[in-house]
């Protein structure tokens, strides 16, 4: 028999119980990357954990050998109980996952993202109104931001105001889903030990089962609500393109099943893209608080492209004459890495590499953040340099040094979103850089509060809300966004 990759020595019976942690996990996985090496296995109770600590393993294993690293772990509370299991990050590996990621690829395709963008464009400025009626509610801002984005998007039902039903409806589900379902990683009694579903509701011990049959019902409530309405615009001939309408209206129709797929991934984008893009939009403002002769030099570049002021808003035109604001974008994404361990995949079959036997079963996390702090490819990984992606060197290196190629996961599980992400947080942060003053939180006696993060989550880096000062960099940038012609 071969040995398992190395990892931290394990317990008998219980393994590796102590060396799990929910803080920042990535952080002592990167521990044990460094004492292990590039692959560490690790086990709780039997259930292998393993952690893919380079490029170079994660796309050998994920990505070459996808057909056996593609699954998810059965989750019994929240697939089955609360029936979260036909959403895309939650389904098993095989004829319903494969259909689901060939809408979502059809749909969010690089090719088909263009179409998006007079939507992702004429969000913009909404988003910043928002940010300076409620500056102290970034995070609001943002959510009601790629919240409207994505029901548009995806739905084609415009968002206008903060309680529009379909936002309270999805809204409602993903905060189900993040702070009470999943919060604890997904993990409950009865996925430890599935024979618990079976108790009777009504048994004081059971008490998960009733709270699970309430978010059931929210959850198929969020999922039946926004489809139905696009299906009725379609009836109407009212309906504006969209993911689900261009499904819906192909020519030779829709079978019952193609109709279930098509609802159910049209619903896992919402929640999919809330906590990774407020995570994202988070650290932007950090980099620019803790780095503020980048945010200058940005603004500069913007305004020496649009004219002083700016002359205007940012429009993706511009993109190519902004590298600067492109070196922003890249590095936020490696600095900030939203998804640390990305989401974990399981192993439908034992495999062997480099003399190594990694069990079927296994839970095979790719320590991204690990990959885009490694000081081999980042010098200074955990220093904000824009500059680092300035440099000119052969497309090769480009793209093996690109974050974006590692920030959305791998293989076949890898991020659905990645190219409208690449479109809309792209123009979220060339907004702000072209119209918004940036600047620390400041205290009762005006001095500067400068934030220091704290991290309490284990599976999004997001930072707990931190204090910061918003306000329009000049008359014209207020005009700007207040401006609705
Ligand atoms: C900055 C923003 C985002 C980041 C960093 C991000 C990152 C990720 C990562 C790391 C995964 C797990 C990949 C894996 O298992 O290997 C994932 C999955 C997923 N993401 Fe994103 N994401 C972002 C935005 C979005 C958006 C905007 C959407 C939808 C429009 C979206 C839809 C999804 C879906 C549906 C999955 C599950 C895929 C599956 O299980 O097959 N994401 N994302």
């Amino acid at each position: 028999r071969l040995p398992y990759p190395p990892g931290p020595k394990p317990w008998p019976v219980l393994g590796n119980v102590t060396d799990v942690r929910a803080n920042e996990f990535w952080l002592a996985a990167t521990d044990w990357a460094k004492e292990h090496g590039e692959i560490v296995y690790l086990h709780i109770a039997g259930q292998g954990l393993v952690f893919l600590n380079s490029i170079r393993v994660a796309t050998e294993l994920m990505d070459k050998r996808g057909a056996i690293y593609s699954d998810r772990a059965p989750l019994v509370m929240a697939g089955e109980l609360c029936g979260a299991g036909d959403m895309v990050a939650f389904t098993r590996y095989g004829p319903v996952s494969r259909r689901q990621r060939r809408l979502m690829s059809l749909g969010l395709s690089k090719a088909s993202i263009p179409a998006y963008h007079p939507l992702i464009a004429s969000s913009t400025r909404p988003f910043l109104r928002n940010v300076l009626a409620s500056p102290d509610d970034f995070v609001g801002a943002v959510r009601r931001y790629a919240g409207g984005l994505n029901l548009n998007v995806v739905y084609g039902l415009e968002v206008t105001r903060n309680d529009d039903p379909y936002l309270m409806k999805v809204e409602g589900a993903t905060d189900l889903l993040a702070n009470h379902i999943t919060s604890g990683g997904g993990i409950w009694a009865v996925d430890i030990l599935p024979f618990l579903k079976h108790l009777p509701d009504w048994l004081p011990g059971a008490g998960f089962k009733r709270k699970a049959a309430i978010w059931k019902k929210e959850i198929f409530e969020s999922v039946d609500f926004p489809y139905n309405a696009v299906k009725a615009n379609i009836a109407t001939g009212t309906a504006v393109p969209s993911f689900c309408s261009t499904l819906l209206q192909q020519p030779d129709g829709l079978s019952e099943l193609d109709e279930f797929d098509v609802k159910w991934t049209a619903n896992s984008m919402y929640a999919a893209s809330m906590d990774t893009t407020i995570t994202t939009a988070q650290h932007f403002l950090l980099a620019m608080l803790a780095y503020p002769e980048h945010l200058k030099r940005a603004q500069a570049e913007i305004d020496s492209a649009l004219g002083s002021g700016p002359g205007r808003l940012p429009t993706f035109e511009d993109r190519p004459m902004l590298p600067f604001v492109e070196a922003v974008f890249a590095e936020t994404m490696r600095w900030a890495v939203p998804v640390p361990l990305a989401l974990p995949h399981r192993l439908t079959e034992d495999d062997v590499f480099e003399g190594k036997l990694i069990p079927k079963g296994s839970l095979i996390f790719a320590n991204v953040w690990a990959m885009l702090r490694d000081p081999e490819v980042y010098p200074e990984p955990d220093v904000f340099n824009p500059e680092r992606f300035l440099e000119k060197v052969d497309d090769a290196t480009a793209r093996l040094r690109d974050p974006r190629g590692y920030v959305f996961g791998f293989g076949r599980r890898k991020c659905p979103g990645a190219h409208l992400v690449e479109s809309s947080v792209w123009l979220l942060f060339a907004a702000m850089l072209a119209t918004l003053d940036i600047s620390p939180a400041v205290d009762a006696e005006g001095h500067p509060r400068h934030p220091v993060p704290v991290f309490d989550n284990s599976v999004f880096r997001t930072p707990n809300p931190f204090g910061v000062t918003l306000r329009p960099r000049s008359e014209q940038a207020r005009r700007l966004i207040e401006d609705d012609t």
